[in-house]
């Protein structure tokens, strides 16, 4: 089975209702989109509703966090019910800036993956290392434990799509180079097969991001591995659509 691409726009805290009617109404909606792509957007969470109401139906809609738990006193938080309800089908967890200004532990973000998952919603857990490991050569030992926490609880890989975000990468213009992308996926792959099965690790899509944009996109998207992206900055601004047709 073919993995098709997957390009996510993360918009992290930006964004706003003139954003929306701008690069959502005018410019998604209306652009012509690589067919064999998927795209999904996270907007901020009280922009969640108004985002899926005004992206046309091809286009997917993510939250950027959910908690694990179905309802209740839980001030602050959202529930996969409560984004269903509004018909968002989609939640990134684990994002390196939730691991480092939130303090979530692999553990956390496994449990949430799971409960997430068994809720009816689909997934994008991200993975990575700091800088800091990379130099150390302790990038893959990162990011098994990482994975190995989401692998222990989590049990149908079937909607789940990796993004491998290394940190150092992250809003810094500091690209991964394609080989060092693709260095990881192989292995984060190779990792899948040897600990969850054979079947997952060929059919489960591993995105690249950081410091992703319209001119690194074609030669990243060239990589065996790498089966989409996912975008901070760069979703913000109408070169989103030509990262989401680079492979044309
Ligand atoms: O964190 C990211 C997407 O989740 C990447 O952010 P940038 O594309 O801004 O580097």
């Amino acid at each position: 089975m073919a993995r098709k691409f997957f390009v996510g726009g993360n918009w992290k805290m930006n964004g706003n209702t003139a954003l929306i009617k701008s690069l959502v109404a005018e410019t998604l909606n209306t652009a012509k989109l690589d067919e064999t792509v998927e795209v999904v957007i996270a907007p901020p969470a009280v922009y969640l509703e108004k985002t899926r109401a005004t992206a046309n139906k091809n286009i997917g809609v993510a939250a950027q966090n959910v908690y694990y738990k179905k309802s209740g006193a839980y001030t602050g938080e959202i529930s996969p019910e409560i984004l269903k309800d509004v018909n968002v089908d989609w939640v990134i967890l684990g994002h390196s800036e939730r691991r480092e200004y939130f303090k979530e532990s692999n553990e956390f973000v496994g449990e949430k993956t799971a409960f997430a998952l068994e809720n009816g919603l689909k997934v994008i857990p991200c993975v990575g290392e700091k800088l800091e490991h990379r130099e150390a050569g302790k990038t893959m030992d990162i990011i098994f434990a990482q994975l190995k926490a989401i692998a222990d609880n989590v049990k149908d890989w079937t909607n789940i799509v990796i993004a491998y975000e290394p940190v150092w990468a992250i809003g810094t213009g500091k690209v991964a180079t394609p080989q060092q992308a693709q260095e990881v996926h192989e292995q984060i792959r190779k990792w899948l097969a040897d600990n969850v099965s054979a079947e997952v690790a060929e059919n489960t899509r591993i995105i690249y991001g950081g410091s992703v944009n319209a001119s690194n996109a074609g030669e990243l998207s060239k990589e065996k591995d790498i089966d989409g992206f996912l975008v901070g900055g760069a979703s913000l601004k109408p070169d989103f659509v030509n990262i989401i047709n680079a492979r044309l």
